[in-house]
């Protein structure tokens, strides 16, 4: 079985992919955790993000492991926090975007899936392009105010709301526009959104999607 998970930044993806697989008894798999290892990587290879060709190299060059809890490895160790930082964060769309970066990443994470069998997938492509046959597609959303209401939260900087919007807004901007696999809505989707709905909710609506499904 396979659900995927897509929907704009800051959606909540992760956290409800996450603990549905936890219920599930499934694989979680992060696909945005991988464009963020090859993002780090370019960095610390002195690689300039817009440069597509080295950032395709990188890519092939990365030996990614995922265990069924969602733990990832790069080159056999665990995974650095920096693929979470913000210097991460303002360059990983434009690095994701390459074509031979995707076509690199997207078949790991077709392997990945393999080998797991149950697995919930969540990112920016996994109903559209990674995994179009999954057996549930979701679409997670909310108002940008609230995806930036819970990021500052996240990072105990409330007074950096509307900072983080932009942010958040620009990674959109970027991640719908390109021309490589753009963030979509996928009409086979459910739509969840979920703003004023807490996480158990928010899953316990897509257990009952995934029960619709298997009766
Ligand atoms: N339904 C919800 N209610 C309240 N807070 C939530 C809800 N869903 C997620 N959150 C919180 O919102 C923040 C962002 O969630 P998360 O990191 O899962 O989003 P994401 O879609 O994976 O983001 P990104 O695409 O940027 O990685 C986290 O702090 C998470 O705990
Ligand atoms: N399937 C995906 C997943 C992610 N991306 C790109 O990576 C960025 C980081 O993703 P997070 O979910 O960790 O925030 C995201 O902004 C996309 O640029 C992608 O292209 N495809």
């Amino acid at each position: 079985m396979i659900i995927a998970i897509d929907g704009p930044a800051g959606a909540g993806k992760s956290t409800v992919a996450r603990r549905l697989a936890e219920r599930l008894g499934a694989a979680f798999l992060d696909t945005g955790a991988m464009y963020r290892a090859v993002t780090l990587a370019c960095f610390q290879r002195g690689i300039d993000p817009s440069d597509a060709q080295a950032c395709a190299a990188t890519a092939r060059s990365l030996e990614i492991g995922f265990e069924s809890d969602g733990t990832m490895t790069v080159d056999g160790a665990p995974t650095d926090p920096a693929i979470r930082s913000e210097d991460v964060n303002l360059r990983v769309s434009e690095v994701s975007a390459h074509a031979g970066v995707r076509e690199t990443i997207v078949a790991q994470q077709r392997a990945v899936a393999e080998r797991l069998g149950d697995v919930v997938a969540e990112g920016r492509d996994t109903t559209t392009v990674v995994f179009p046959q999954a057996d549930l597609k979701v679409y997670l959303d909310a108002s940008p105010a609230e995806r930036a209401r819970r990021r500052a939260a996240e990072v105990g900087r409330p007074d950096k709301v509307e900072r983080i919007e932009a942010a958040l807004r620009a990674r959109d901007a970027h991640d719908s526009g390109r021309a490589h696999s753009p963030l979509r809505y996928d009409p086979q989707a459910a739509l969840v959104l979920t703003d004023g709905l807490g996480v158990d909710a928010v899953v316990d609506r897509i257990l009952a999607l995934v029960e619709e499904r298997r009766s």
